[in-house]
């Protein structure tokens, strides 16, 4: 709680003999409040909040990512079945061709008699003008894909690793599928990776049994080559709808976060303050004295000063005028705890009951004294009337205890300070007595009876 803070009270505030620096004004409870917010707790809160941010933004990236592998894939199979069926669609086509032995149509300019195919039959001149000419499975294959070619649909290619007809010769990515068909692979296809580039397909061409009768040389089985299919382009990815959806998600996913963790760390800086601070009057309670006073002590800073302080006869008080009047009383002693210890660093708390403590880090014994004794004048110039004290008014006595060695002992030092507030109440009330160490070292008469403070101390 208090890292950082050590150093700087060497210059701010008051010096080492409890001079006060211009400026030093402390800003009381707002200081402590500060220190609060400074809570290592509120620190890991922040942490907690971005690494819950941060998660969220890695899981809807992976989301994003996996959505988008999903539509991929959808895609690819989407592509795949349509070129598995339009090569099935071709086979079934040939198929019937060649359930035919081949079919006659009309010789025209584009359909020429197929000088790779034998036979005497292959022309047949029905009228005068009229020759009919056979079209094998193959021949069609090819009028159809020169027909595709044309077109903006679907194309193909009937092509062989060799060819009877060389302008059936396959290119480089049909004659790997060509080789692979060969051993044994059913079908190859290729995704586009990159924009412009089209899903391919590609499955090999068996022998059939009509095929048997133009080609003696085969076995039914035998790969007789292949078809490659090449889909038009394929759908756009829906890149912008993922993005714009996941970005929404995130967005509101982390919109979602920060708010709720705005809250809770309000909540929790809330109980903490609750935690921390005396509901009555405002100001630190035991618990938070007792952090700092831990927090001071491993800071080492010395000499270390803790003063306590207990309002006289405040049971006669409370008897005298109630307890809402003693609870008033009580603010206003809070108030001039908040006046007197103003310096950057000190700290002051309400210790439980009518008690009080103080801390002084880095102060020597005579600013101690001079604290404490203006806390002192301070209660008393209150003048709260308290007819049931000898004073006449509400008082307070006050304890010092000084730690001026290392590895001191936060108990022990509460304690001395407990034990030189005893002395004061012993020696009358409404005065300051100091310790050292465990070493009683003086006391103060009663400031009434014009003892003088340093005097006593010594
Ligand atoms: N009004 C009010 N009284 C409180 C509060 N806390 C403690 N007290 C009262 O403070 C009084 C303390 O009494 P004692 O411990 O006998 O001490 P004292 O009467 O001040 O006597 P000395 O300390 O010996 O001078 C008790 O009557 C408590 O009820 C509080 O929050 N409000």
């Amino acid at each position: 709680m208090a890292v950082g803070t050590t150093t700087r009270r060497l210059h701010h505030g008051r010096d080492m003999i409890g001079r006060k620096e211009p400026g030093a004004d402390g800003g009381a409870v707002g200081r402590f409040h500060a220190l609060l917010s400074l809570h290592t707790a509120d620190r890991w809160q922040a942490l907690r909040l971005s690494l819950a941010a941060l998660g969220w933004v890695a899981l809807v990236a992976v989301s994003l990512a996996w959505n988008l592998g999903q539509a991929v894939d959808h895609r690819n199979d989407l592509a795949l079945q349509t070129a598995r069926s339009f090569f099935q669609l071709l086979v079934l086509t040939r198929r019937w061709n060649a359930d035919h032995g081949g079919v006659y149509v009309p010789v025209t300019p584009d359909t020429q008699p197929n000088p790779y195919l034998d036979g005497p039959q292959r022309d047949v001149r029905v009228a005068p003008d009229l020759t009919l000419t056979k079209i094998n499975p193959a021949y069609m294959t090819r009028q159809l894909d020169e027909l595709a070619t044309n077109g903006p649909g679907v194309q193909f290619h009937i092509t062989s690793l060799d060819p009877i007809r060389p302008a059936n010769a396959p290119e480089p990515w049909e004659a790997a599928a060509l080789r692979r068909f060969a051993t044994g692979v059913d079908e190859v296809w290729e995704s586009p990776r990159q924009e412009g580039e089209r899903y391919r397909y590609m499955a090999p061409l068996y022998a059939e049994r009509p095929c048997l009768a133009c080609h003696e040389d085969e076995h039914v089985g035998d790969v007789r080559g292949g078809i490659s299919i090449t889909l038009p382009e394929l759908a756009p990815l829906p890149l912008r709808a993922l993005l714009l959806s996941h970005g929404l998600v995130a967005a509101a996913g982390l919109a979602l976060i920060l708010v709720t963790g705005r809250m809770l760390g309000r909540a929790h800086h809330r109980l903490r303050r609750e935690a921390l601070f005396d509901a009555l009057t405002g100001i630190p309670n035991r618990r938070f004295f007792i952090d700092q006073l831990t927090a001071e002590l491993r800071y080492d800073s010395l000499p270390l000063v803790v003063v306590m302080g207990d309002i006289d006869y405040f049971k006669n008080f409370n008897d005298a005028f109630g307890h809402q009047a003693g609870d008033e009383a009580l603010r206003s002693v809070a108030g001039v705890l908040r006046d007197a210890v103003r310096r950057s660093g000190d700290f002051y708390a309400r210790y439980g009951g009518e008690e009080f403590v103080v801390i002084l880090p880095q102060t020597s014994l005579e600013a101690a004294l001079r604290i404490a004794e203006s806390i002192r004048r301070g209660v008393a110039d209150l003048r709260l009337p308290h007819p049931r004290s000898p004073f006449g008014v509400v008082t307070m006595s006050l304890g010092v205890a000084v730690q001026t060695e290392c590895g001191c002992d936060g108990d022990a030092l509460v304690r001395t300070a407990d034990q030189s507030l005893y002395d004061a109440k012993a020696a009358g009330r409404n005065q300051v007595a100091v310790r050292c160490g465990t070493r009683r070292t003086g006391m103060t008469d009663a400031p009434a009876q014009g003892a003088q403070l340093a005097g006593v101390a010594r």
